[in-house]
């Protein structure tokens, strides 16, 4: 993992009074924001609230007021090469080129680890394989891109991120097109990775119970701003929940302690009232 620019004891992800505007609005406004080096970071909000947004500033991607730094040092400060070695992006619906092979997007990871006029390496293509088959898409390698179903397109932009073996993640909604056993997968390796190789994890999660099963500290953004952040104990509270997402929840510990959010249906109109009112 590179991390040579790392100032010691900074955090691996700040945004200090982060804002962006587009299109004439302001769609966040003044958020402040820490990841420590291997911390996973959940950020959660309700649709439009401003999380993908917040994502793809912190991979200097789009403009912004306010400062990012990776590592202690500003993101607009490093060279695109030396940043993609830092911060790996997977989007929630990117782009996808639907001639190319799964191996060969994958393999597009590697690039910051190319050189100019380089072709890819052993090692490249060893990485390329061996996270191919972690998210089970061995089977997968040479086939077309625009012949995958939805769930695959997602573990294969993934795989993308992975290969690019950043020690910064960010992952926009990583799990919403896949089946259970294929959420538990992707959120199982990352935390691995993570555990194994100190990577620092930022995700927009909608499922708030896998939010508080693997985040270490949640951010709760509301209409662009960071309105209650901290341990998933203090950050997925009823009354929170209530008032920005206008839902009905019940929280509740899991098995491990840590709280699990479920839907709390109305009380559904008796019979005599509904037929009264119809
Ligand atoms: N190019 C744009 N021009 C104008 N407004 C935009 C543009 N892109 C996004 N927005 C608006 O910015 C706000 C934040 O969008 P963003 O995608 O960050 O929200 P989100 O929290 O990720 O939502 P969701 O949960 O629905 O994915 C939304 O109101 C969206 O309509």
């Amino acid at each position: 993992m590179s991390g040579d620019t790392a100032r010691p004891g900074a955090p691996a992800v700040e945004t200090r009074g982060l804002g962006v505007t587009l299109g004439g609005r302001q769609v966040l406004a003044d958020v402040t924001l820490s990841a420590a080096p291997g911390q996973w970071l959940a950020v959660i909000g309700p649709n439009g609230a401003g999380k993908s947004t917040l994502l793809r500033a912190v991979a200097g991607l789009i403009p912004r007021q306010g400062e990012v730094l990776v590592n202690g040092a500003a993101v607009e400060g490093l060279r695109p090469r030396r940043r993609a070695r830092l911060v790996a992006y997977a989007p929630q619906t990117p782009a996808l080129p639907p001639d190319m092979t799964v191996y060969d997007y994958a393999l597009l990871g590697r690039t910051p680890y190319i050189s100019y006029l380089g072709s890819e390496s052993a090692r490249d293509r060893e990485v390329t394989r061996s996270v191919l088959d972690r998210l089970d898409l061995d089977g997968f390698a040479a086939r077309p891109l625009g012949h995958l179903s939805g769930g695959e397109r997602q573990r294969v932009v993934l795989a993308r991120a992975l290969v690019q073996q950043a020690p910064v993640l960010l992952l926009d909604e990583p799990t919403t097109a896949l089946d259970l056993g294929h959420q538990q997968q992707v959120l199982e390796l990352v935390d691995r990775l993570r555990l194994a190789d100190r990577l620092t994890v930022v995700t927009t999660l909608h499922d708030l119970s896998l939010a508080g099963q693997y985040a270490d500290a949640l951010v709760l953004l509301a209409e662009g701003r960071a309105v209650a952040a901290g341990p998933p104990g203090r950050v997925l509270a009823e009354p929170l929940l209530t008032e920005h997402f206008g839902a009905r929840v019940r929280v509740e510990p899991g098995a491990d302690g840590r709280p699990l959010v479920h839907l709390v249906r109305p009380p559904l109109p008796s019979p005599i009232s509904a037929v009264e009112e119809g």
